[in-house]
């Protein structure tokens, strides 16, 4: 799995059925370089990738991906049945039922010899669904033992929510609530140089510019009913909105825009959760879940409160996914991306 926050490769493995997890294994987050991750960004809003430039980027990433899965497995005895590959999202519009993942899987699969499922959105947003998140269906299976309505939220790039109520996996609500880390990091790297505010320590030293963020509210993505998606360049005008700010009031007001959009996502739950638990790099900032915590009316909590590990569930969710398609089982449903009925997604490749 590879993010739209760019920075690098997530890879798990875990033990499952495609309906319950048995066992978790290993994870590993490989970053990419800066030079990567340039080329990665200019390729950003591309809807094709048949030229030149876009065969490369498919070959590259699965070759990346590849050596990721090799050093993964490196430590352990396992061969695993079947790999589930995202790929990279360089281009995501509901609106035109287009989203493009950026990844060779056939090359994948012969680099592994094992069998890879991938284009997992590609179904759902053709018949009308968005595409995303398809997460859910993963914090579905992993919240079946707690108490519930419970919220949980992956603060990436982008942010999406998974509502999940009283009658489990048959009861989701879903979707991207605004931003996540996308503008905090570009407003950073812009400032300073440096790829994210680590744990916070910009915005802890700035002051909320309130007119900003009020302008910032005012984007009419967050009214809309779910289920809705985004695109990681959805958000880029807030960059320019916050233009004159310093670094640090920037970085201050840009966790609060994620956070006044969770609050927003609540209206669009069926009921109030009774906790938020926190998934994604979003969590490891302490200025974001303390304004979090502050903001919203129920706990908010880290997933490692309920033993779930924060750093491999993106990546863990993609190997669920493949384990549904193998079983062929919905991987995304009306609640949880708009789809016309619950869905079956993706697609094999063989090495
Ligand atoms: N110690 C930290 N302090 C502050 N922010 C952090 C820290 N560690 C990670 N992050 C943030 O988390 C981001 C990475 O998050 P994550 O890996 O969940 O993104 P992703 O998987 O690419 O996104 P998406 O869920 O949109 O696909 C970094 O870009 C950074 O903004
Ligand atoms: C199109 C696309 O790649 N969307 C991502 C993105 O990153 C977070 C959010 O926006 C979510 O909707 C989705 O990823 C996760 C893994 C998902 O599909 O659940």
């Amino acid at each position: 799995m590879s993010g739209t926050s760019m920075d690098g490769i997530d890879a798990a493995l875990i033990e499952t059925d495609g309906e319950t997890v048995c066992g978790f294994g290993p994870h590993m987050t490989v970053p990419y370089d800066p030079e990567f991750r340039t080329r990665l960004r200019d390729m950003l809003g591309r809807t094709t990738l048949v030229d030149e430039d876009g065969r490369r980027l498919n070959r590259d990433i699965a070759l990346r991906h590849a050596e990721v899965v090799r050093g993964l497995l490196a430590g352990s005895d396992v061969t695993p049945d079947l790999v589930g590959f995202h790929g990279h999202t360089i281009w995501h519009d509901p609106v035109a039922r287009l989203t493009v993942q950026a990844g060779d899987a056939a090359l994948l699969a012969k680099e592994l010899g094992l069998p890879v499922v991938a284009d997992l959105r590609q179904a759902d947003i053709a018949a009308g669904g968005e595409g995303a998140p398809l997460a859910p269906v993963y914090h579905g299976a992993l919240a079946s033992p707690l108490d519930r309505p419970l919220a949980v939220l992956n603060v990436g790039g982008v942010a999406n929510v998974t509502w999940i109520g009283k009658r489990g996996m048959d009861d989701m609500v879903a979707f991207d609530t605004g931003p996540g880390n996308a503008p905090l990091d570009d407003w950073v790297s812009r400032h300073t140089g440096q790829p994210y505010d680590e744990d916070g320590r910009r915005a802890a030293a700035g002051t909320l510019a309130e007119d900003r963020l009020l302008r910032l509210m005012d984007t009419p993505y967050f009214a809309r009913t779910a289920p809705k998606s985004l695109d990681r360049r959805d958000f880029d005008h807030v960059l320019d909105v916050l233009e004159g700010l310093s670094p640090e009031d920037g970085a201050t007001t840009l966790v609060a825009l994620v956070a006044a959009a969770v609050v927003q996502a609540e209206a669009h739950m069926p009921l109030p959760p009774r906790r938020w638990l926190v998934t994604g790099g979003g969590r490891h900032n302490p200025v974001l879940m303390e304004t979090l915590a502050g903001w919203l009316k129920a706990p908010v909590e880290p997933v490692e409160a309920v033993g779930w590990d924060g750093d491999a569930i993106e990546a863990q969710a993609f190997a669920f996914l493949a384990a549904r398609y193998r079983r062929q089982l919905p991987i995304s449903f009306p609640g949880t991306t708009g789809a016309p009925f619950p869905m079956v997604g993706g697609r094999l490749y063989r090495p």
